[in-house]
């Protein structure tokens, strides 16, 4: 790994993948064909680009019993405590309803609603994390949404990762269908006759998923488009190189566009870790991908001051963020942008990818600048409330009503008079 000067300004930044002409142009003929013919479409495009010939599309109860047998009962109650982990954390994200009440009698408030029916994209293949199932179900039902269905692809076989099926099944989620790509958003979107259409599609896809996703995009909701995993440690000459550089790796096995960086005060530490990066990929089941990310996304940074190295980290904005220093709580004030922040030696990645309990859904390429990791708030929406008084309404109407003059709209005005004036006194 190749210990970097630092530039004036340094990114994460990867090009985002728009897709092809011919991606994006195949996207749109999916979508036509879904919205026209329903399930027929669905079942046909499950067996050209997964190989499966269904009789139907819904996971069926033995599924789910048999799924369980995969896995020694030891797992499935390390799933649920990482549930449990995870509900308990999205609990305190919870908003509440508002009135307040003003000295005229004016009423106004907000009040929350959480979404009728969200679908879940849960990818197929080697990305099927069961770890993902939690973190984007379990934020929709604290918000109480009322109907969560999921969606993805099924093997050749026919049959859908074990593990996603009894994560699904913990947190009681029994809605799946064996459907994946543009095909499965525009079934979320659209409806077909065995999936009922839903407001909001949340979860990562590649870019078939990622293009549908944006194309219906107005007629439902979506989530942020993720893209490849990033970590940026932090570390002092107090940090320990074996463990940085394991926690560097763990991001980059995900994925050979993945990005890990290390910024530290101390040139011998990214001496040592840029060794042990070495030393400990060539064991690792997924060297391939982790070394093509290291190779490409991976860069040390060492720096004169640790205000130099927080300044670098604000502008990097990653995903995850390490802080691996003497004192890390201290830090934290400075640190303005990160999705995550993981604070302390014992505090590795994977803590947060699996247990912890905050999402492992956040912003990545640089988005940490302005937006936050998958939370209840994504769930919700908010109507406004406003039961104004007639001693209110009297005492502004006629500036309610100049305001609307101004802008040359008269309907507006008289709206407002219309309770004080009787017809034809405009
Ligand atoms: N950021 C995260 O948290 C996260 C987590 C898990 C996975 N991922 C990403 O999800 C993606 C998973 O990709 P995947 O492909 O394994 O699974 P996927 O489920 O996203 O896509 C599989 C589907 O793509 C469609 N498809 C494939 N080739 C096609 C073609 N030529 N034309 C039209 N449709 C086609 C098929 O319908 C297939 O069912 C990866 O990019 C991975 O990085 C991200
Ligand atoms: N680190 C990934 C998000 O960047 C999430 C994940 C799932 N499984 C393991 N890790
Ligand atoms: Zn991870």
């Amino acid at each position: 790994m190749n210990i970097k000067r630092i530039e004036e300004s340094v990114s994460l930044r990867r090009s985002l993948d728009q897709g092809t002409e011919e991606q994006r142009k195949a996207v749109l003929e999916i979508i036509d064909e879904v919205r026209t013919k329903g399930d027929m479409a669905l079942l046909s495009y499950t067996e050209k680009w997964d190989g499966a010939r269904l009789d139907s599309l819904r996971v069926t109860k033995e599924e789910i019993i048999q799924a369980y047998d995969a896995f020694p009962t030891s797992i499935n109650v390390v799933i649920q405590e990482a549930a449990e982990n995870i509900r308990e954390y999205h609990e305190k994200q919870v908003r509440q309803s508002w009135l307040s009440t003003k000295e005229d009698g004016t009423i106004l408030g907000q009040k929350v609603t959480a979404l009728d029916a969200v679908g879940v994209y849960v990818p197929g293949g080697k990305a099927a994390y069961p770890s993902s199932v939690l973190m984007n179900v379990i934020p929709a039902q604290v918000a109480s949404v009322g109907r969560i269905a999921m969606v993805t692809p099924p093997a050749a076989n026919g049959s859908v990762p074990a593990g996603v099926l009894v994560a699904a099944d913990i947190l009681g989620v029994d809605e799946i269908y064996k459907v994946g790509g543009a095909q499965a958003v525009a079934a979320l979107a659209y409806g077909t006759e065995t999936i009922r259409p839903v407001d909001k599609i949340v979860g990562p896809g590649n870019i078939f998923v990622a293009l549908a996703k944006k194309e219906v995009y107005g007629l439902v909701d979506i989530d942020s488009i993720a893209g490849p995993s990033e970590i940026v440690v932090l570390a002092d000459e107090t940090a320990n190189a074996h463990e940085v550089a394991a926690d560097m790796l763990s991001q980059a096995e995900h994925d050979e566009r993945a990005s890990c960086v290390l910024v530290t005060t101390c040139g011998e530490l990214a001496e040592r870790v840029a060794l042990e990066v070495e030393k400990q990929l060539t064991d690792l089941p997924r060297e391939d991908i982790a070394r093509a990310s290291i190779n490409e996304f991976g860069a040390i940074y060492v720096t004169e001051s640790m205000e130099e190295a927080l300044r670098v980290v604000n502008e990097l904005a990653p995903e995850h963020l390490e802080v691996m220093t003497k004192e890390p709580m201290n830090l934290l004030p400075f640190i303005k942008h990160a999705g995550a922040i993981f604070l302390g030696r014992y505090s590795s990645e994977p803590v947060g990818d699996y247990f912890a309990g905050p999402n492992h859904v956040l912003p990545t390429n640089g988005t940490a600048r302005f937006s936050s990791g998958l939370s209840v708030d994504e769930f919700v929406k908010k109507s406004s409330i406003i039961m104004y008084s007639q001693q209110a309404l009297e005492d502004n109407v006629d500036k309610i009503a100049a305001f609307a003059r101004l802008e040359g709209l008269e309907a507006h005005a008289r709206a407002v008079e219309a309770r004080f004036k009787k017809r034809g006194e405009f």
